[in-house]
């Protein structure tokens, strides 16, 4: 069966990729802020989701007979900052000097749109968070892990499978999810759809 990964995300693209899927690439180009901006007071949980939703959407309209697939991922700190990617080293210098040591809550929204003759015939959504201890590292150690690029372009500002892994002590549910896509929820969204992950791997 046709699988649409609707994201730029190499680490989506690398964990399905690992887990058996060749999945189709069509970036959805969606707005995020404008597809926040339309929402009313909504949960970090629901923006996640919402935006998941968006991006399998955005790419649905040119699909016959498919699979779709559109994640999100943010970072919720200790202190009630949702997070997505820090873009510069100032704010990812921030961001570590705040979230060292504490706990944070890593979202990440999932749709699966199931396409058949062109049209939207079933879908499914949810979000997965898994929690994140982070550890401390030393201020040469976060000036190392800034310089090489890598928080910049990461939800969190952080990797679990990445350089970033120096600086994770422990997570408390499922791993995929963190790297950007969580297969045990895609199974059971895939499933609410009529699809079982050996159709797809
Ligand atoms: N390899 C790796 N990447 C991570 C980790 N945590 C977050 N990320 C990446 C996955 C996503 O590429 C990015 C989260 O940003 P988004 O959810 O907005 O996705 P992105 O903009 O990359 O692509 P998309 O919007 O789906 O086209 O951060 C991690 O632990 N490991």
């Amino acid at each position: 069966m046709r699988f649409v990964l609707a994201s730029a995300s190499p680490a989506r693209l690398a964990v399905l990729r690992a887990a058996g899927v060749e999945p189709v690439v069509r970036v959805s180009g969606v707005d995020e802020d404008a597809v926040a901006a339309a929402l009313v007071d909504p949960s970090p949980a629901e923006l996640v989701t919402a935006l998941a939703v968006a991006k399998a959407e955005a790419v649905a309209g040119d699909e016959r007979d498919a699979v779709v697939v559109g994640c999100d991922s943010m970072l919720l700190t200790a202190d009630g900052r949702l997070q997505g990617k820090p873009g510069t080293v100032e704010v990812a210098r921030e961001r570590w000097q705040r979230m060292a040591g504490t706990t944070g809550t890593l979202l990440t929204g999932h749709a699966v749109l199931r396409l058949k003759d062109g049209q939207v015939a079933d879908r499914a959504a949810a979000h997965e968070a898994t929690s994140v201890r982070f550890g401390t590292p030393t201020e040469d150690e976060l000036e190392a892990y800034l310089a090489t690029g890598e928080p910049l372009g990461v939800a969190g500002a952080f990797t679990l499978d990445g350089l970033g892994g120096w600086f994770v002590d422990g997570i408390d549910g499922d791993p995929s999810s963190v790297i950007g896509i969580s297969l045990p929820l895609t199974r059971r969204l895939l499933r609410q759809v009529g699809v079982t992950v050996s159709d797809i791997w």
